[in-house]
């Protein structure tokens, strides 16, 4: 299980996350939801070790990871997809793909690995040897969690991997998410598209300044009056 306990982030004065208690259990989808500068990005942050928690702690398998370094982080088999992706664009899909291998826990299964990616993700297969500036932002985006794929996560953090993409494509990513949580990795979305995520996660909280402000499972999320108001516009 990943446990966030009274996470707490500060950038100087500025609170952006004030005290997240959540979990996430392998094999399962957990989506966070907020408006812009809520603070989604920076509990994803705080969970892979790339910004410094303030108070509260993160621990993995009852093992506390908190303030070790982002690249231990992922020893641990927590991968981070970040907003904007961070993929080389000068680099072709299979070299961005074996990036990912670094951790000692994926190297001895990298080809097993990448042959999962492809059956996941079988336009990578087509254009493994492709430059990545070249692609599609759908297609960088399958590149970026191929690459956390490959370094045999756990747990997959994902930052609005909707963000940028055309409707169809959002939709195919959604679909292959559910393909990465079938083999028992545990994901945890940080989204603004809020149909969509609840339609492929188990359960979400709502993130207003920092703070959980609601939760539930995604069709309690889905009918409840606020979520309404505030992310669907009030519609049906
Ligand atoms: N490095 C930083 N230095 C100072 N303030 C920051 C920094 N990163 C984020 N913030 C501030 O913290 C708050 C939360 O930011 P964060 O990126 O976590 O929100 P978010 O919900 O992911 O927003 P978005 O959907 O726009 O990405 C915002 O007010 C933001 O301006």
């Amino acid at each position: 299980m990943l446990e966030l306990k009274n996470l707490t982030v500060r950038y100087g004065k500025h609170l952006a996350v004030d005290g997240v208690s959540f979990s996430v259990t392998k094999g399962e989808a957990v989506v966070v939801l907020g408006a812009n500068g809520a603070g989604k990005s920076s509990i994803l942050k705080a969970v892979a070790g790339t910004v410094a928690l303030s108070d509260g702690s993160v621990v993995l398998g009852g093992e506390t990871l908190t303030g070790i370094p982002a690249h231990k982080v992922t020893n641990h088999g927590i991968a981070l997809v970040p907003e904007g992706r961070g993929v080389i664009g000068r680099m072709t899909v299979e070299e961005n793909l074996r990036l990912g291998a670094t951790p000692q826990r994926a190297r001895a299964s990298e080809d097993d690995t990448m042959a999962q990616v492809f059956e996941i993700f079988p336009r990578l297969k087509e254009r493994r040897s492709q430059f990545v500036h070249t692609m599609s932002g759908g297609e960088q985006q399958m590149v970026a969690v191929g690459r956390a794929m490959m370094s045999k996560p756990d747990y997959l953090l994902l930052d609005e991997p909707s963000l940028g993409l055309a409707p169809i494509v959002v939709g195919d990513m959604f679909k292959a998410l559910a393909r990465v949580r079938e083999t028992g990795v545990g994901l945890l979305i940080v989204e603004q598209n809020v149909r969509i995520s609840l339609r492929h996660a188990d359960r979400g909280y709502l993130l207003e300044a920092g703070r959980i402000t609601g939760s539930g499972t995604s069709e309690e999320l889905m009918n409840d009056a606020a979520v309404r108001q505030a992310f669907l516009g009030g519609d049906t």
